[in-house]
């Protein structure tokens, strides 16, 4: 089962396109990273699933149910983090999250619960005045979690944050699913951060999703590149040429496209017996931020095509 669905979302602020048909697919157990640039959409979506927000067309499902008609029960099997959340600095971090507990019905019991999943059990009595803004960011999901929701929502939840503070967060959002049997829908454009924490990953560009994959997929379907340090650049392409294999020039090197390890050595001793001065030969794996690049370079190309 999706635990969001949504077809052809659209929605504008005064006549201004912002949403322009978003469909959105997010399994059941995924850490789901939403991605885009500032202003593709990424937080009107989030506050269309959340109920804050009416879309102008299309639908959105939010654990099988319309969030429009529906928005009650969806709220109530939801955690969201979308703003940041009001933290009154003379309240403990019990106080805070006994709050959630009452706004949500749910015995008192979970506040030792949620504060263990973000381990914060020692600053249970301590006021959040003295907290860090990583400690605070931490409590503001424990309180998403109050209630044990089956989805959480959450918008940017590292910014603003250290390394430190990141890398805590990262570690926490990743063992959710498995420690707490939830999905998780977050936006961010923390590229580094996301490919090492999400499952599922969507584009949005310019109101549209425009490429969304598992990550192991897409890292099996990405084609890894060597890079040829050498010299002279110029015949060095053109001996590659002969040899069928096209190559990109960059400042000191060469690109090459679709070669594997068995290929290298033949290729190595061909250029050197062509008197090739190789000074380096070095794998590289794309990052996602290398397909995030190259997902809206063809948009881009797209959108000029039609145009
Ligand atoms: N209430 C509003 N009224 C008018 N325009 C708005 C409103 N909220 C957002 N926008 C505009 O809609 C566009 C999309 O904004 P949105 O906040 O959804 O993008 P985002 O992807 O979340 O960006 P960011 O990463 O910067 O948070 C932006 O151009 C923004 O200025």
């Amino acid at each position: 089962m999706n635990v969001i669905q949504t077809e052809q979302l659209q929605k504008a602020y005064d006549g201004l396109a912002v949403l322009q048909g978003v469909d959105l697919q997010v399994p059941q157990g995924a850490v789901f990273a939403f991605l885009g640039n500032n202003g593709s959409g990424k937080s009107t979506t989030i506050r269309i699933l959340t109920g804050l927000l009416r879309a102008d067309a299309g639908k959105a499902e939010v654990l099988g149910m319309d969030i429009t008609r529906q928005r009650l029960p969806v709220l109530a099997q939801i955690g969201a983090l979308v703003e940041s959340p009001a933290l009154y600095p003379n309240l403990t971090a019990a106080e805070c999250l006994s709050i959630a507990c009452r706004l949500k019905n749910v015995s008192l019991r979970d506040i030792d619960r949620v504060l263990d999943v973000v381990e914060m059990r020692a600053a249970r009595q301590r006021r959040i005045g003295q907290f860090s803004l990583g400690m605070k960011q931490r409590l503001a999901i424990a309180m998403t979690l109050i209630g044990a929701p089956k989805l959480l929502i959450l918008d940017e939840p590292t910014n603003g944050l250290d390394p430190q503070g990141m890398q805590d967060i990262r570690t926490l959002i990743q063992q959710l699913p498995a420690r707490q049997d939830c999905s998780v829908f977050v936006s961010s454009h923390l590229l580094d951060e996301v490919e090492k924490m999400a499952s599922h990953v969507a584009l949005l560009h310019k109101g549209r999703v425009i490429a969304q994959e598992n990550l192991l997929t897409l890292k099996q379907k990405q084609v890894r590149r060597l890079k040829l340090v050498c010299h002279p650049l110029d015949s060095t392409a053109e001996l590659l040429e002969r040899m069928s294999l096209r190559s990109e020039q960059d400042t000191d090197g060469l690109w090459l496209d679709g070669l594997s390890s068995a290929d290298l050595t033949p290729l190595l001793q061909h250029l050197l017996a062509h008197d090739v001065e190789i000074f380096e030969a070095r794998w590289h794996q794309p990052s996602l931020e290398d397909w995030f690049v190259g997902q809206q370079t063809q948009a881009l190309e797209a959108s000029h095509a039609m145009a």
